[in-house]
C-alpha cells in the first residue's frame, strides 16, 4: 500500500500539492488523473523516492521511504518512466533481465529461476518472439512494453508507470490497460499509472487519484464520476467531458 501523510511537493516557491494525506490500497489499478502540469509525474516520482519531498511522508507498506535501504525499495516498487533504452547491442531479455537485478548476487548473474521470471515477464506481454532483438530496432510502443515487462520481472507489490499509453495505439492502449487490470487483481498488485486516456481510466480503473491542484481526490471509479471533480477538471471553453457517458461535448 502506498500511504500519503500530510505530502507536499513543489519546485521552489510553487506548490503542486499541499499537505495532502491518501492510502492508496492493495491489490487495485489507480489512474492518476490531472491536467499537464499539474503533478502527476513530480508524485510517481516523489513515491519511487525520485524527487523532492518539501515536506510531509511517503510510506510504503507501511515503511517510510527514506529509511528504506535501496535494495529493500527494489523489492517493494518499480517504476516504468516515458524514458526509452535505445542501446544498439542491448538484447530485449537483458532489458527485462535488469528488473532481476534486487535479487541477483553481486556479480549479477542469474539463476535458472530468474531465467524463467524473465521469460513469464516476456511472454505476459506477449513479447517471447522479441526477446533476441536489439532495443535499436523496436517500435516506440514494442519498447513501452519490454519496460513493462522489466518492471514485471522485479516483482513488486507496487508498480508505478508514468504514461503507459502513451506510445500506443487506439487498441493497444486498452489491451495494455486490460492487462494492468488483470495483473492487478490476478497478482494482487497495486498498479498506479498516470494517464490522460480519462475513457480508459473510468472503465478500467478500480479507483481514482486525481490531482486538483493543491489537493488530491483519491476516491473509488463511481464516486468519483459522481462527486463531478473530473468534469470541473477537464473542461474549457471548447469543451466538456461527461464521465458518466464518456463523451466529450463541444460547446
Ligand atoms: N525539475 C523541475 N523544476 C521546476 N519545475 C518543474 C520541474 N519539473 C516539473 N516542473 C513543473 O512542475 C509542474 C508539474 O510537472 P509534472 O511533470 O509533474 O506534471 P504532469 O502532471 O506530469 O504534466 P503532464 O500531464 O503535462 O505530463 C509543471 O508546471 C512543470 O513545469
Amino acid at each position: 500500500m502506498i500511504q500519503l501523510k500530510d505530502l507536499t511537493l513543489g519546485y521552489g516557491q510553487r506548490i503542486l500539492l499541499d499537505r495532502v494525506s491518501a492510502k492508496l490500497s492493495e491489490g487495485g489499478l489507480i489512474a492518476l488523473l490531472g491536467r499537464n502540469g499539474s503533478g502527476k509525474s513530480t508524485l510517481l516520482r516523489a513515491i519511487a523516492r525520485l524527487g523532492e519531498i518539501a515536506s510531509g511522508e511517503v510510506l510504503l507498506n507501511g515503511k517510510e521511504i527514506s529509511r528504506l535501504r535501496p535494495e529493500e525499495l527494489a523489492k517493494i516498487i518499480s517504476f516504468v518512466t516515458t524514458e526509452k533504452i535505445r542501446i544498439p547491442n542491448l538484447k530485449c531479455q537483458d532489458v527485462v533481465a535488469l528488473g532481476r537485478a534486487p535479487y541477483t548476487n553481486w556479480v549479477g548473474r542469474l539463476e535458472a529461476r530468474d531465467r524463467e521470471i524473465v521469460a513469464q515477464s516476456l511472454a505476459l506481454l506477449d513479447m517471447s518472439t522479441y526477446a533476441e532483438r536489439t532495443m535499436d530496432q523496436m517500435s516506440d510502443g514494442e519498447c513501452q512494453r519490454i519496460m513493462i515487462a522489466r518492471a514485471l520481472a522485479q516483482d513488486t507489490p507496487i508498480i508505478l508507470l508514468d504514461e503507459p499509453t502513451s506510445f500506443l495505439d487506439l487498441p493497444n492502449r486498452y489491451e495494455l490497460g486490460v492487462l494492468l487490470q488483470k495483473l492487478a487483481h490476478e497478482q494482487n498488485k497495486c498498479i498506479l499509472f498516470s494517464t490522460h486516456e480519462l475513457d480508459i481510466a473510468l472503465t478500467l480503473c478500480d479507483s481514482i487519484a486525481l490531482i486538483d491542484r493543491p489537493h488530491l481526490h483519491y476516491l473509488p471509479t463511481q464516486q468519483m464520476i459522481n462527486s463531478g471533480h473530473i468534469e470541473r477538471l477537464f473542461r474549457n471553453e471548447t469543451i466538456t467531458f461527461d464521465p458518466k457517458e464518456l463523451r466529450i461535448r463541444i460547446r
